[in-house]
């Protein structure tokens, strides 16, 4: 055993007495030590409840003959850090999590682990962490939480920032708004749309690291509980087994959480997250494999923000197995791939029929390709990402002027005093990796366009990324970034921007010459920064590669 290191023979004998001061009897030194790695905290909706999910976890360690420890990683709710300098601190936490994660499990070794994420970088973190570590683990989240309803009508946090925008636009009253404001988060746990945190646990279920519904139970029902039972007891086979994170995070794997990622229409951040996963794998997945099987995978899932179905429908409709046998029919899911509870094709073979509403059928999709598009053109040689899935089909293909802003804030005041009309292309630049720092989610600029009713007449172009719940031709991670160079820094205001996401462009129409002309004379704003930033500024690579740190 792994844990033996510090439990077995003499030299030992202190770092017994320290287990011993914890409560650990002569039986359980005998026992495999198993890490619960929680991500517990008070100030996130989303992982309020996690005790409760550890302690069902321990209780099937337990069941199973193993002896659990828990400890905790920090997380941000993207929600709350949302539209100021909070939220330069939400990419970067993924990096922080995983390292804490290897920090912790070799300073105190065990043999094996259950992941308790639930909110966006606090899932991909950990997976970061699975696989640097590969000790044998089950991840279980937290799970969704119920979507509001106000007259009978759902809504999620999508369309409650999207109110911030018709109230200042004068469509609903502050009392409407403060209204929708209570009745928005019902319960706890990962707000209700397949916004960055449901798509990263229904692709952590599909790579097959999470048991069967682990993306879809919502947090507040006793499935949930028993999910978390078996993923102790599960932990315990694995480690019997010594089956590990490596075993089932494969080529094949990979491919089956991106094609589940296109065909669900998830969150634009599952590409820059996939992207960092891969790299700690060492598998060789990049921005044009992700495009390539955007390009042969048919959308047939439309959730909140692209509509009014939510994570609870999906589960209701079988989740993410009565998916994966959808697009099995196609032939485009790996089977043979090993999960943590038997392989793909095991669950397929227990899974649901498609129903043809929630979940639409390979024959009938909602779209012949993949919900998220990846394009490319002279501002973003390196890429940009889309989420087509939720763009309005008369923005497919838009030419408009540049409306050029240097910060979010910028572009949401400018937003929000009725300054943005019809037709325009707004620009937000130096909001990248390591220009930001921290590629800030531009949620509220989105939303403050969509609220306002623009959202079939405006585009947004930035290197920057959004939320989950952000909707409309929002293009996004465009690289490189302006920080980096990249010519999105050389845009003026006016210039002529053609986004044409049906054929996978994003072009400035401006001459070389002129553009060579204006690289000459460009200086690059300065920022003063301190901190994490500083440090993470100068390491991060760019949003293409996932914004990671250089092995
Ligand atoms: C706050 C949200 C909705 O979680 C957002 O940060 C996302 O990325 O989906
Ligand atoms: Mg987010």
């Amino acid at each position: 055993m792994r844990s033996d290191l510090i439990k077995k023979g003499p030299t030992r004998a202190p770092h017994r007495s320290l287990l011993k001061a914890m409560g650990i009897t002569e039986s359980e030194m005998k026992k495999p030590f198993v890490a619960v790695v929680s991500a517990k905290s008070d100030y996130i909706p989303g992982h309020k409840h996690l005790d409760d999910i550890a302690e069902e976890v321990k209780a099937g360690i337990r069941n199973a003959g193993g002896v659990p420890f828990e400890f905790n990683t920090i997380g941000v709710c993207d929600g709350i850090a949302m539209n100021h300098k909070g939220m330069k601190y939400s990419l970067c936490s993924r990096e922080i999590i995983a390292d804490s994660i290897e920090i912790m499990l070799t300073a105190h070794p065990l043999d094996a682990v259950v992941f308790i994420p639930n909110c966006d970088k606090i899932v991909p973190g950990m997976l970061i962490a699975a696989c640097r570590m590969n000790l044998p683990s089950v991840f279980v989240s937290g799970g969704p939480m119920l979507p509001g309803e106000k007259d009978g009508v759902r809504y999620g946090l999508s369309e409650m920032f999207e109110y911030v925008g018709a109230c200042a636009s004068g469509k609903i009253t502050e009392k409407e708004l403060a209204e929708y404001e209570d009745s928005c988060c019902p319960t706890c746990g990962s707000c209700s749309g397949m916004y960055t945190a449901n798509s990263m646990n229904c692709l952590t279920e599909a790579i097959g690291m999470g048991l069967p519904f682990n993306g879809t139970i919502p947090a507040v029902y006793a499935g949930r509980r028993r999910l978390a039972k078996t993923a102790g007891e599960r932990v315990m086979y694995l480690l019997e087994n010594d089956i590990r994170p490596k075993d089932i995070i494969t080529k094949k794997s990979f491919e089956n959480a991106l094609t589940c990622e296109m065909a669900l229409g998830c969150s634009s951040n599952t590409v820059l997250h996939l992207l960092a996963i891969a790299y700690e794998a060492d598998i060789p997945v990049n921005i044009e494999v992700i495009d390539e099987i955007s390009k042969k995978t048919p959308q047939i899932c439309k959730l909140n923000p692209a509509g009014k179905i939510f994570i609870t429908d999906l589960n209701e409709k079988g989740g993410i197995p009565a998916v994966m046998k959808e697009l099995s029919k196609k032939g485009i899911i790996n089977t043979d791939c090993l999960t943590v509870m038997g392989t793909v094709g095991d669950r397929i073979a227990n899974a649901k029929d498609a129903d043809g509403e929630i979940i639409h059928t390979v024959d009938n999709p909602l779209r012949q390709d993949g919900g998220i598009a990846i394009l490319k053109g002279n501002l973003a040689p390196e890429g940009a990402v889309v989420k087509q899935g939720a763009v309005a089909p008369e923005m497919m293909q838009h030419t408009g002027p540049a409306r050029v802003f240097n910060s979010e804030e910028e572009a949401n005041d400018a937003i929000l005093a009725g300054k943005i009309v019809a037709g325009d292309v707004v620009v937000i630049r130096y909001e990248g990796p390591k220009g930001g720092p921290g590629m800030r989610e531009m949620l509220s600029p989105t939303s403050a366009i969509a609220g306002a009713g623009l959202d079939k007449e405006v585009a947004l172009i930035t290197d920057g990324r959004f939320s989950g719940a952000t909707r409309g031709a929002s293009i996004g991670h465009i690289c490189p970034e302006a920080a980096a160079g990249g010519l999105i820094g050389l845009v003026e205001e006016g210039d002529s921007i053609t986004v044409d996401i049906t054929n996978r462009t994003l072009t400035l129409n401006v001459a070389d010459d002129v553009l060579a002309e204006r690289k000459k004379n460009f200086k690059m704003p300065e920022k003063e920064l301190s901190g994490y930033l500083k440090r993470y500024s100068k390491l991060v690579t760019s949003a293409s590669q996932g914004a990671v740190f250089e092995k």
